[in-house]
């Protein structure tokens, strides 16, 4: 990885709503993604977990350029892409592209593959028309698919395959980041599998990176470098995927992964079972977060946001009191220790 990551952002919030409706009122403020920082090298998985409405997809979108951010700033390759316009905006577009979790709603019905995925060379002005077609059977023999797809329609196909033409269609203007949004979370396990195992080994040919999203832990686990996970909109803890699942360090994560059930031997011998649910964005609790369902809450939770700090290399935590009991060699930060409650 080279020092200048493929992709920062750098304190990127989004909030919907708080506009004037009718008779004058404000609509509330519906905090999706507060303040959140993170980075992807070129090459590199950066997996992102969480409950169900905590703002992954949003994230995501504010990344890729479909949703404007209300505040921060999003880097590729150094270069700013908040506010860019027209030709400039285009240009970003070929670099970053987005593949979704439902493939059939993502893919027109009415046109066939062959269209879809030559649409991008229409818009971009990309390739002569007569090459269309052969960069087209390129892009499906890439992902495991027939020449003679060429021509069916999207209902024509199992959703694995669907999924496979979404990752052409991705492919076709050779992007260097894909931000995947639960990109298997429609399949069953068994296609999960064949289509991770292409995502990775597209990874290593086109030297791909992903932002990849999901609520599954396993997928998350199996597929990425580094993992962030996020809470009620913020990133609270970043690390290297096998630090993390050896050892969680937010008690967040911490639940996340003992409601993952282990095989063999390897038992949940110290669980940490989540109670309660998200808190209504709209109206955030006050200190961190976290700290109305969070067992080890202390003294500053409830007042104190904590900041997204390194705790050791290449792990940043987002709490008070992160769970460092369980870990070794943390001499760096021992008056955390022992602290929660
Ligand atoms: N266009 C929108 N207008 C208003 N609120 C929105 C909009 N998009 C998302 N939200 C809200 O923002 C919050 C975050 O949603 P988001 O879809 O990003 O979460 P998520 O973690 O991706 O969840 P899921 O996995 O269920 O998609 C939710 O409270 C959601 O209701």
């Amino acid at each position: 990885m080279s020092d200048q990551p493929l992709l920062e952002v750098d304190g990127l919030t989004k909030h919907f709503g708080g506009v004037t409706g009718l008779f004058g009122r404000k609509t509330p403020i519906l905090r999706a993604v507060n303040d959140v920082s993170l980075k992807v090298g070129e090459g590199e998985t950066l997996g992102l977990v969480g409950e169900s409405g905590c703002g992954k997809s949003t994230l995501g979108r504010c990344i890729s350029q479909l949703q404007e951010p209300t505040a921060g700033s999003v880097k590729f390759n150094g270069r700013e892409l908040i506010g860019l316009k027209g030709n400039d905006l285009r240009a970003m577009r070929r670099e970053i592209q987005v593949i979704f979790q439902d493939p059939y709603g993502s893919l027109n019905p009415r046109k066939t593959v062959g269209s879809i995925l030559s649409e991008a060379f229409r818009i971009h002005k990309l390739h002569p028309r007569a090459q269309w077609r052969d960069r087209v059977v390129e892009l499906l023999e890439t992902v495991g698919l027939l020449p003679s797809h060429i021509d069916r329609f999207p209902h024509e196909f199992s959703g694995g395959q669907r999924q496979r033409i979404s990752i052409a269609r991705a492919l076709t203007l050779r992007p260097r980041l894909i931000v995947a949004d639960e990109p298997v979370s429609a399949l069953d396990v068994s296609v999960q599998s064949q289509v991770l195992n292409l995502m990775m080994s597209l990874q290593r040919s086109h030297r791909l990176a992903y932002l990849f999203i999901s609520h599954d832990l396993r997928v998350v686990r199996h597929i990425s470098d580094r993992v962030g996970v996020m809470y009620f909109g913020r990133i609270v803890e970043t690390s290297a995927t096998k630090a993390l699942f050896d050892g969680p360090l937010h008690p967040y994560t911490k639940s996340l992964l003992s409601a993952v059930p282990k095989t063999g031997r390897r038992k949940n011998n110290d669980r940490l079972i989540l109670q309660g649910e998200l808190p209504s964005p709209i109206r955030p609790p006050t200190g961190c977060s976290f700290h109305p369902r969070c067992p080890f809450r202390g003294e500053r939770c409830s007042s104190e946001e904590p900041e997204l700090r390194q705790v050791m290399p290449g792990r940043w935590v987002s709490c008070h009191y992160p769970l460092l009991e369980d870990q070794r060699g943390l001499d760096s930060v021992p008056q955390y220790v022992g602290e929660a409650k």
